[in-house]
């Protein structure tokens, strides 16, 4: 029987990587910096947040549990696979993933990152990464393909999983949704430029479809509460000058802004992260949460998807879905809102780090199934 993932021989968890221990903090930032010439020093002071908690970024145990959860529901659907994982900026880098992939037999190779939403951050650079693994290799003798799945951002699973997560939030607040106790959106803030550039060729841009999420998860919630939810989206964890505009509002200017308008308490949900990353556990948990607490506001942080059931096995739908396309075959393609669901292949230039200014550098997996 060929296998429900063929063409695929293999899966990869791709992600960004973080430190492990207190000295690897300065040489995984020199990798997020690379080619910026950073000083060592300003490395340390952006290390900060990792150091604060013990120089461990929560991200590497967050991407083996969801291992652990998609190899379990494999094993639960009898679907036998490689599972492996790489990462952008630290180890088990991509590339090593890649070479012990295709030492181990694999040829064609189905990516799921670990970034739900389309950009340059949470998928072009991430394809730039591929290709220039698949160079490399080449230049080793070893030829690997490899698609990317969709931006899963409105995959059913997901909605559910932030939908059941703000859901508990209001219990853990004490309150159902009402213009005193609003529901507040929060992502990682992006340069303008970058938000311009993720809506050329695509169907919206990268805020367009958080707002678009936010918009199907806010009504879920509301009727599973009986209770009109007032909501909007906030940003986080801008970096860079002041010089350089970045996506807005900052999420401790909302806070102050409802509690000036009357706000008794809010749920924070980050829907653009699908686990607890340092921006979680450090820019909300900490800055946001001392925030809240500053105004005398209510404060409860929605968890983020992780390993919900509904999240991991709508992953794995995903997969299928894109296998099934692939052997040419025509699966539904399940989303939620109002965007429909991604392309399978990105258009050629879409999500540039600047709008129509292409860097030249190669990115992998576009427009390998038409539109
Ligand atoms: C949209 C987006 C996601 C996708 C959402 C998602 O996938 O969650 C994401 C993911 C992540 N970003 C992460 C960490 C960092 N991002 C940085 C810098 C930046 N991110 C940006 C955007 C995003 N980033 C941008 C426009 C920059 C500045 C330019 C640059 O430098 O490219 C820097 C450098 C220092 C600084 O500028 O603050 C660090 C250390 C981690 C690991 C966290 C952990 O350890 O748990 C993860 C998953
Ligand atoms: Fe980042």
């Amino acid at each position: 029987m060929t296998s429900p993932l063929s063409p695929y021989d293999a899966v990869l968890l791709l992600s960004f990587g973080g430190p492990e221990q207190p000295d690897d903090v300065v040489p995984f930032l020199r990798n997020v910096t690379r080619g910026r010439g950073i000083p060592d020093e300003r490395l340390r002071e952006v290390g900060e947040h990792y150091y604060g908690f013990g120089g461990k970024s929560p991200i590497n145990d967050q991407n083996r549990a969801l291992l652990a959860a998609l190899e379990a529901e494999f094993e639960s659907r009898g679907i036998q696979t490689r599972l492996a994982w790489g990462n952008r900026n630290w180890d088990p880098y991509l590339i090593d993933a890649l070479r012990d992939l295709h030492e181990a037999g694999a040829r064609r190779v189905l990516t799921l990152a670990t970034s739900a939403f389309g950009s340059y951050s949470g998928c072009r650079q991430y394809r730039e990464n591929i290709a220039a693994a698949q160079q490399e290799l080449a230049a080793e003798g070893r030829t690997i393909e490899v698609d990317k799945i969709r931006p899963f951002f409105n995959a059913p699973g997901y909605a559910q999983a932030n939908t059941d997560a703000v859901v508990a939030a209001y219990e853990q607040l004490g309150s159902i949704p009402a213009p005193e106790n609003p529901l507040v959106f929060v992502t990682h803030s992006i340069p303008t430029t970058m938000e311009v550039a993720s809506g050329m060729r695509t169907a919206a841009s990268y805020s367009a479809q958080h707002l678009d999420l936010a918009a199907f998860v806010a009504a879920g919630v509301a009727e599973r509460l009986g209770a009109p939810v007032p909501w909007e989206l906030a940003y986080c964890s801008r970096s860079g000058t002041a010089f350089t505009p970045w996506t807005e509002p900052d999420v401790n200017r909302v806070l102050a802004s409802l509690h000036a308008d009357g706000a008794a308490g809010v749920v924070l949900a980050p829907i653009g992260f699908i686990s607890d990353h340092m921006e979680v556990i450090y820019d909300l948990d900490t800055e946001a949460k001392a925030t809240a607490e500053e105004l005398g506001l209510g404060f409860a942080r929605a968890a983020t998807a992780g390993t919900h059931p509904e999240f991991v096995t709508g992953l794995v739908d995903l997969m299928l879905e894109r296998a099934a396309t692939e052997r040419g075959q025509a699966p539904e393609r399940h989303a939620v809102g109002a965007l429909g669901p991604w392309r399978d292949g990105c258009a050629p230039g879409c999500c540039f780090l600047r709008a129509g200014v292409d860097s030249g550098v190669p990115a992998a997996c576009e427009a390998s199934v038409p539109a």
